[in-house]
């Protein structure tokens, strides 16, 4: 048995399903991941789908799982092409018999997978793994993706009830040195993604560097060198530094990581340092992560649509300029635009810094949120397709805010930046 790991938004060796499991009655092992051309071209809101800040994180995640493959002896195929395409040659050239690969289901990575199924032969078998979860839907208490809660203490408190985390899987073992051999392909660099290479902004909240080793170092980091853990829920609001949050929702996004490794190794610094409602939050935030996984599991493309999964109609508008002012910080509000500047610059902004300018953006200016969130899927360092649009769906009052909360953003500027430090860092200008 040849097989094939097809590397999507898993890109870790360790905890991860979708290579143990190839790894388990296999002959040979060979693992591929694709640039895909369709994912650095415009999207249809005029923005690239992926700019620079993440591309160059997910380069230098590519390049960090190729290493540790390596040290596997899995070699690993780097394509810049679009998976049909490339993959039924690597197929056939290495007599593959199975492709392992991370199931995904919204519609532009469902159409790649189909595409991918036509383009080869019928006898190759494709087996695909859920692992990107903390609580796997194999274990959840709903019957079906269709009976998850739409507001979110619902679905938390039944989970946490009546559902539990899986273990982590052992570390894989090393195969032997004849399963090498060389791949002569190479990682584009950002130029041949059709992006201007850059320099990070000094003002950086946080130095991302992509890959599952600097996942793990920032782990030991924020949990075991600073035991920033142990204040996080008192912190998680900040806007500036690299401690006021964990910052992990970049390597989550990719799969640099697993959510189930974060929350196990919570469990050791609750036994080991401190267990308090900061540990505890942490793991809160996780399951958010997870409820919105679900939200797009029942509820399919609505999340991409303008009614959202509340099917509602309000009047959106779709102003060129309110657009560029925004984007370009020159709104009448300075904490907007400070934020803003932020993501423009860092491909990062904090979780109170998006509540705020999603709010102005959709409830505020009333322009249709799908650009906000186009834009923020543009832009973001940590984009992940679930989150980024559960969570404008819910701040645009189409999603699963039972509330419909409207932020008020002076009010929100005075208590989360009463000294301006953020908003002086932002929107003064940068020397
Ligand atoms: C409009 C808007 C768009 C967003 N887009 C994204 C996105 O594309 N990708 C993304 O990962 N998060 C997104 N978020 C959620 C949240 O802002 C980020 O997860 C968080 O700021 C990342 O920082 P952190 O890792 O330091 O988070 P921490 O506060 O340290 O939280 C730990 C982890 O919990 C998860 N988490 C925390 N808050 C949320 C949340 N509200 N929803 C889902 N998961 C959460 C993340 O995986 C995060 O890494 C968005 C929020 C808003 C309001």
């Amino acid at each position: 048995m040849n097989h094939l790991v097809w590397f999507r938004n898993d890109l870790r060796t360790y905890d991860n399903t979708v290579l143990s499991t190839a790894l388990k009655d296999a002959n040979k092992v060979i693992a591929a991941y694709c640039f895909d051309p369709r994912h650095y071209l415009n999207s249809v809101y005029g923005f690239k789908k992926t700019d620079r800040f993440r591309s160059k994180f997910l380069i230098e995640t590519i390049q960090n799982l190729k290493e540790n493959l390596a040290a596997l002896n899995i070699p690993m195929f780097i394509y810049t092409e679009k998976p049909e395409d490339c993959l039924p040659k690597l197929i056939s050239q290495q007599q593959i018999t199975s492709i392992y690969f991370q199931k995904e289901w919204t519609s532009e990575e469902a159409a790649v997978e189909m595409a991918l199924k036509t383009s080869v032969d019928n006898s190759i078998q494709f087996k695909s793994f859920y692992d990107q979860f903390l609580f796997h839907p194999e274990d959840i208490p709903f019957d079906a993706f269709s009976k998850i809660p739409n507001v979110y203490t619902d679905f938390r408190k039944k989970c946490e009830k009546y559902c539990f985390v899986r273990e982590m899987l052992p570390q894989p073992e090393k195969l032997s040195e004849d399963n090498f051999i060389d791949t002569e392909t190479n990682i584009p660099t950002l130029q041949q993604l059709g992006l201007e290479a850059y320099s990070e902004d000094t003002r950086t909240a946080f130095s991302f560097s992509g890959g599952e080793d600097p996942a793990w170092e920032r782990i030991h980091s924020y949990f075991w060198k600073t035991e920033q853990l142990a204040t996080y829920k008192q912190t998680r609001n900040g806007l500036v530094g690299t401690e006021y949050s964990s910052k992990l929702s970049a390597w989550l996004a990719n799969g640099s990581i697993s959510s189930r490794s974060i929350y196990w190794e919570v469990k050791k610094f609750e036994k080991n340092v401190v267990k308090n409602q900061d540990t505890y939050w942490l793991v809160f935030e996780l399951i958010w992560r997870d409820f919105f996984k679900y939200i797009s599991l029942k509820h399919g493309n609505s999340i991409f649509k303008i009614g959202g999964i509340l099917q509602k109609s309000y009047n959106w508008n779709q102003s060129k300029k309110q657009l560029d002012n925004w984007i370009l910080g020159n709104t009448t509000y300075d904490f907007v635009n400070a934020n803003m500047s932020e993501i423009e610059q860092t491909g990062w902004m904090s979780n109170r810094g998006r509540q705020n300018v999603a709010s102005f953006w959709a409830k505020e200016l009333k322009q249709d949120w799908r650009i906000g969130a186009a834009y923020f899927e543009s832009m973001l360092i940590d984009y992940d397709v679930h989150s980024n649009w559960g969570n404008w769906m819910y701040v645009a009052g189409v999603g699963n805010d039972p509330r419909d909360r409207k932020f008020n953003i002076n009010s929100q500027a005075e208590r989360y930046d009463p000294e301006n430090i953020f908003i002086d860092l932002w929107n003064n200008e940068h020397t």
